[in-house]
């Protein structure tokens, strides 16, 4: 439904993404898709993210329309390099504990009356800024926490607890880890069949008072109080655990591939509001432009994995010897330790065949038609976007949800071939062209092909997720809590 222009009859949605790449890039498309609804989106980045912002796009790209604003605030942290990535764990410390204070005061001044928009009617944090229910709860409004990983993610943290009495988890010092990491569970309702090793990363500690564990149950436990969740996933990708996740959460509602929403706008003046934190380089499109169809591997790793040097080169070598035309995305800070060399022998052999960038529209990339395979992190945006581009994976999976996104992918999903934590030169040549040459590469393809329409069946005018975005709007975020 659309509403009636009046600027101050509006409802007004704060947006509050968690401070990473992967998390403010669905929540500013999700803005989109409620601003097309009537919504004046107030969009909330942390003072560090908006500064690197206006350095990778430009100083005026954050202005905004009249209702469509940008306000920041503080992330707790100290002042650090901001060509660099912040550490997730420094985040997860200091968010919880510093960024309540000042949405108190963010929301006081949206809601006075000197401030021209009209008054916050519901928030849409981030699931990991689960502080924000606290604020929606004394403002009374509606709150609905946004979960930018699969339903999967948010049903296992949820499992935490039942682990836990278990005796499941954490795991145990002394007994074999690998036999403990090998357990299959089968208890939980939507999950079929999973092992230890797969569930999110920060699983695998000894550890209970684990920091990013006890980041990551604390927050989704919150999140169970909020008025609603939203998932970025859709109905057939995961009916199962959502079903499972509709009887133990407040209302969900799975709302993805949201950039497939994106696309159904009418041209307006948002669509030229980017949240790359980085420059794209434009090379890369051109460079594709030239190769064949299904010829090029793409090779990025999101924007928070760092890896050694010694691993870059085992990464070099195993492209190099694939044979495969290969667009590989190495972050300036990718690399810990030294500054990224790689061989000049490297160089020489794969300048033909071979693309080295910072940073690219990744989406793009993944839909142009020269790509045929993508190895990843699995990072769940990439995923996303690879599963709706009809691209199959390669996945070396880093930490977080990510071990979890590669078994959806290369178990449930059919879509990936996961290469192995310890990577090594001969094992990225083999699966490498596996996946662009070989039978299990075809089928993946194929498969790929068929989530690719079943995630445009489920943005089309009567899909899952356009009847989902239609249900959150009208039931929760236009309601009294
Ligand atoms: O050259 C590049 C490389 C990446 N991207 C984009 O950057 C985003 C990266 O997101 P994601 O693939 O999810 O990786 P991370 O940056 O690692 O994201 C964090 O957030 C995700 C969502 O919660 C989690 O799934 C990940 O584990 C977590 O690390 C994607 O939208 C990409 O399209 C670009 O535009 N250009």
């Amino acid at each position: 439904m659309e509403f009636p222009a009046s600027e101050n009859r509006k409802p007004h949605a704060v947006c509050i993404p968690f401070p990473a790449q992967g998390h403010i890039n669905p929540m500013l498309k999700l803005a989109m898709l409620l601003h097309h609804k009537g919504f004046h989106i107030t969009f909330v980045n942390t003072e560090f993210n908006h500064r690197r912002l206006l350095r990778s796009r430009g100083l005026n790209s954050l202005d905004g329309l009249p209702d469509f604003c940008f306000e920041t605030i503080p992330d707790g942290l100290p002042p650090s390099d901001e060509n660099v990535t912040q550490s997730a764990l420094s985040l997860f410390l200091s968010t919880p504990k510093n960024c309540l204070s000042p949405l108190r005061q963010l929301l006081v001044k949206l809601n006075s009356t000197s401030t021209s928009g009209p008054p916050v009617s519901c928030i849409i944090p981030d699931s990991i800024m689960s502080f924000a229910v606290i604020a929606a709860k004394e403002i009374g409004v509606p709150c609905a926490c946004f979960s930018t990983s699969p339903a999967a993610i948010f049903l296992l943290s949820l499992s935490y607890r039942q682990l836990e009495e278990k005796g499941l988890l954490p795991l145990k010092d002394g007994s074999s880890l690998n036999d403990q990491m090998s357990t299959t569970i089968n208890w939980i309702p939507g999950i079929k069949h999973i092992q230890i090793k797969d569930f999110p990363g920060f699983f695998h500690t000894t550890d209970s008072n684990d920091p990013m564990l006890q980041f990551l149950v604390t927050e989704v436990e919150r999140c169970t109080t909020a008025s609603a969740i939203i998932s970025h996933s859709f109905n057939a990708l995961e009916s199962d655990v959502l079903s499972a996740l509709s009887s133990i959460c407040p209302p969900i509602h799975a709302i993805g591939p949201l950039q497939l929403l994106v696309d159904q706008l009418p041209e307006n003046n948002l669509k030229s509001i980017g949240s790359n934190l980085w420059k794209e380089d434009a090379e890369c499109l051109k460079w594709l432009d030239t190769k064949e169809t299904d010829s090029v591997i793409y090779v990025s790793y999101g924007s928070i994995t760092v890896m050694t040097p010694e691993k870059l080169v085992e990464f070099a070598w195993g492209l190099a010897s694939s044979n495969q035309n290969f667009l590989w995305i190495i972050r300036p800070d990718l690399v810990v330790g030294e500054a990224a060399v790689l061989p000049a022998e490297f160089l020489e052999e794969t300048k033909d065949r071979g693309l080295i960038a910072e940073w690219c529209s990744q989406e793009q990339v993944l839909n142009h038609r020269a790509v045929g395979g993508f190895l990843t992190h699995c990072g769940w945006n990439s995923m996303f976007e690879s599963l709706y581009s009809g691209v199959p994976m390669l996945c070396w999976p880093f930490f977080a949800d990510q071990t979890t996104n590669c078994k959806l992918a290369c178990n449930d999903w059919g879509v990936g071939i996961e290469l192995d934590k310890n990577v090594t030169r001969n094992a990225v040549e083999l699966h490498v062209r596996e996946l662009m040459q070989g039978e299990k590469g075809k089928a993946m393809r194929i498969k790929a092909t068929e989530w690719k329409k079943k995630a445009e069946e489920a943005v089309a005018s009567d899909g899952s997720s356009s009847s989902d975005l239609e249900k959150l709007v009208n039931k929760v975020l236009l309601s009294k809590p």
